[in-house]
């Protein structure tokens, strides 16, 4: 890992209107998120991670603040700059899956990085993470945990930036789901890129280098894994 910044949140704030009511899910955030960091993100139900991830994955925009990502403001995008960063530069795991269901596994992953700008082989990719024989199949005749594994397929093949994983493990049992963080974690090893994971899980947070805890839309605590657990090791 370098000491290379990836992400810098300066003072954000998201302040959704409900009813009569200003909710603050972003209440001045400031987070620094070293290249090649997997980072887990915990806290309560309500507590910000989602409103979190979207603002760094350009599917959200700041109330104020500022996000920095690679050098570059991202909160200043216009619509169509934000369209072509999450296109290119950001790969996204969802806890259901979203796979195209008239689509195989190999399409679905073919046609998410054909639009990127400097795809991984899908192929490749579908046989590291252990779904070389399931080229042709259908995201219905796929365990949840084999159609996680075309959605996390999906985002590698990207070649994304940032790999963001929304409660990946949230719909999975306790051995699919260490199946699938020991990919993030592998994919985030081998490939050195920056793999951010929101939990509901604390167990999860021993498998980062950095844990960021959030509460009521704030921070409320990051600390540094000096020595993170190996996915095989957690049990909860
Ligand atoms: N589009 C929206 N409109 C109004 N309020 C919203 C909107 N999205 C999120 N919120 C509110 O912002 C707060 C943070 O929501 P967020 O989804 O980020 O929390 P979370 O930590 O991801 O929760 P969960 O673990 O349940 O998914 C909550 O109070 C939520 O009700």
């Amino acid at each position: 890992m370098t000491n290379k910044s990836i992400i810098e949140m300066r003072e954000v704030c998201k302040i959704y209107q409900s009813g009569n009511e200003q909710v603050y899910a972003a209440n001045n955030l400031n987070l620094k998120i070293t290249d090649g960091e997997l980072v887990v993100i915990v806290g309560a139900s309500g507590a910000g991670k989602t409103t979190l991830l979207n603002l760094l994955g350009g599917m959200d925009t700041v109330s104020s603040g500022e996000i920095n990502v690679n050098g570059v403001m991202i909160s200043n995008y216009s619509e169509k700059k934000l369209s072509l960063y999450r296109r290119n530069d950001v790969g996204f795991v969802f806890q259901f899956y979203n796979l195209i269901s008239n689509l195989t596994t190999l399409e679905n992953v073919e046609f998410s990085s054909s639009f990127a700008k400097n795809p991984l082989d899908p192929q490749k990719i579908l046989q590291e993470i252990g779904l070389g024989k399931k080229f042709a199949s259908f995201p219905t005749e796929l365990s949840g945990g084999q159609q996680q594994r075309v959605a996390i397929a999906r985002a590698i093949a990207k070649n994304p930036l940032l790999l963001l994983c929304d409660e990946p493990t949230g719909a999975l049992d306790f051995k699919t789901s260490k199946e699938v963080l020991s990919l993030l974690a592998n994919f985030n090893k081998t490939y050195q890129k920056t793999v951010i994971i929101i939990t509901h899980n604390s167990v999860l947070a021993q498998m980062a280098d950095k844990v960021v805890k959030i509460k009521d839309g704030k921070i409320a605590n990051i600390a540094i894994n000096k020595n993170k657990m190996p996915v095989e090791k957690l049990e909860w």
